[in-house]
């Protein structure tokens, strides 16, 4: 096994990718996002939504995996889980967070850094709602990241639980938005000559800063 060998197989930021004039860069960073959320969409992005969500335990130990955005506002993102699970017991206890979306087909990356806090219900329950119903059982089995025993049990969970959502429409249990209201949000634009852009905006007294970043 030579992962090395493959690893220089498949070239690293070759693409052909957009310019990024940082001169013309919003000020607001939610509006940079915003302009690059919707240049990945036009390009045909896979996914452009799923992005890698990190926290980490009172004790410091990290986490982290890919979740979904579910939307935005002029203030914060939102994406929506389970409040029983590692990150919703992460939360908990420490609510930072960090996000980063990698785009390979614009040679983008986007890092958030900022703090979680988690929905009302009434919010909770009003987005559980809306979701598909398969999604609506699975979430409430409500064991996210507990060990499963087999497969034919999670079968069986996701049976009870449709039956759950058919009987009663407006049970819900642990499905939780959290919204993050970011501290520090930096756009890497990579190129081929390596010059990479970054501009990094971070909040300082309320107001949004921006400088560029050594790649
Ligand atoms: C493409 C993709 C999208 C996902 N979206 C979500 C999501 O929006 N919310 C969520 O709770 N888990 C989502 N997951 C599952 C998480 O990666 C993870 O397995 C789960 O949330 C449990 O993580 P935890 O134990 O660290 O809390 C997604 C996984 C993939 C691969």
């Amino acid at each position: 096994m030579n992962i090395k060998a493959l690893i220089y197989q498949s070239p690293a930021l070759s693409g052909d990718y957009p310019d990024f004039d940082t001169t013309k860069a919003p000020e607001d960073p939610f509006k940079t996002f915003y302009e690059w959320f919707e240049h990945a969409v036009k390009a045909g992005v896979l996914e452009p939504s799923a992005f890698v969500f990190s926290t980490a335990d009172t004790e410091g130990e990290p986490s982290a995996r890919i979740v979904n955005l579910r939307d935005m506002t002029p203030e914060c993102f939102i994406i929506g889980s389970n409040s029983e699970s590692r990150k919703g017991r992460d939360l908990e206890g420490d609510a930072s967070v960090a996000m980063t979306f990698y785009w390979r087909e614009t040679g983008r990356q986007i890092r958030i850094t900022g703090r979680a806090e988690a929905a009302s219900e009434e919010e909770n329950r009003k987005d559980f709602l809306h979701r598909h119903p398969g999604s609506r059982a699975l979430s409430l089995t409500a064991k996210q990241s507990e060990s499963l025993g087999s497969m034919e049990e999670l079968k069986e969970g996701i049976q009870e639980a449709e039956k759950m959502v058919e009987e009663n429409p407006d049970a819900f249990k642990t499905w939780t938005l959290y919204k993050v209201i970011p501290s520090h949000m930096e756009f890497f634009q990579a190129r081929k000559d390596l010059a990479h852009v970054r501009l990094k905006y971070e909040k300082v007294d309320g107001v949004w800063q921006k400088h560029l970043l050594w790649p």
